[in-house]
């Protein structure tokens, strides 16, 4: 039997810096099943949608519901939402397998079919001695592995070599049988072949984009 469809919605969020507006009007829909791809210009607010989203950041009027409930902050729900930050998941000198265990995640399960990674996560090692990209990875692998019903991605792919896009990519197709994924990254090649849903935040306002490829050519967001 198909697993019961779950609907994140956010809207009513207004944020502005500075006296510019950053976001305003924003209507925001994740269904379990989906990977929903949020894409801009840097500076656009990802982040601050994302922060928000979780709860990180409190915005006055913002409405986060899931399945229509009003879910805010999401962060203190159980099982609900996982958020990797742009800045880092964890502390980098804390040991990968102190994090995961916070998490409530096993490292190793994590990292299954990455053998490189489990060979470089030795018990004691941390985030500050490996590679940044390889740091990246094992902050989305163990938070994929929480399966929270929604998993909120801040670039993910930055900094990791094709070959494990690639991977991440299969594991994100794949964690949509029991979450829905909302993901932002620049490296638009990946986000484009695994996402359902492609969202342009574009003067703090989310357009759907029901050609992605042409429209981001067309307003100049890809190279012709
Ligand atoms: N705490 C803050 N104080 C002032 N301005 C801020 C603050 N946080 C974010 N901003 C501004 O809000 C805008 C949106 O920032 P945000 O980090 O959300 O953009 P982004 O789309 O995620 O960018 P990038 O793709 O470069 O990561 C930027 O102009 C940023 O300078």
């Amino acid at each position: 039997m198909p697993a019961k469809q779950h609907t994140l919605e956010a809207d009513g969020i207004q944020v502005q810096f500075d006296n510019q507006n950053v976001l305003s009007g924003v209507y925001l829909r994740v269904q379990t099943g989906q990977v929903v791809a949020l894409l801009g210009a840097n500076g656009s607010g990802k982040s601050t949608l994302l922060q928000t989203v979780f709860g990180a950041r409190v915005v006055p009027d913002a409405s986060v519901r899931v399945d229509g409930y009003p879910v805010m902050p999401a962060y203190r729900q159980p099982g609900l939402m996982s958020y990797l930050p742009q800045t880092g998941l964890w502390p980098s000198g804390m040991a990968l397998a102190t994090a995961a265990r916070l998490l409530g995640v096993s490292l190793v399960e994590a990292l299954a079919d990455f053998p490189t990674l489990q060979k470089q996560a030795v018990e004691g090692s941390t985030r500050a001695e490996l590679s940044g990209g390889t740091g990246r990875l094992i902050q989305t692998l163990v938070l994929m592995a929480r399966r929270s019903r929604f998993l909120l991605l801040d670039e993910p792919f930055s900094g990791v070599m094709p070959v494990h896009i690639e991977q991440l990519s299969s594991r994100l197709r794949a964690a949509r049988v029991h979450s829905g994924i909302l993901l932002t990254d620049h490296r638009y090649q990946p986000v484009l072949d695994v996402a359902d849903v492609v969202y342009l935040l574009r003067h703090g306002r989310l357009q759907l984009l029901t050609e992605p490829r042409a429209e981001l050519r067309d307003l100049g967001y890809l190279p012709d």
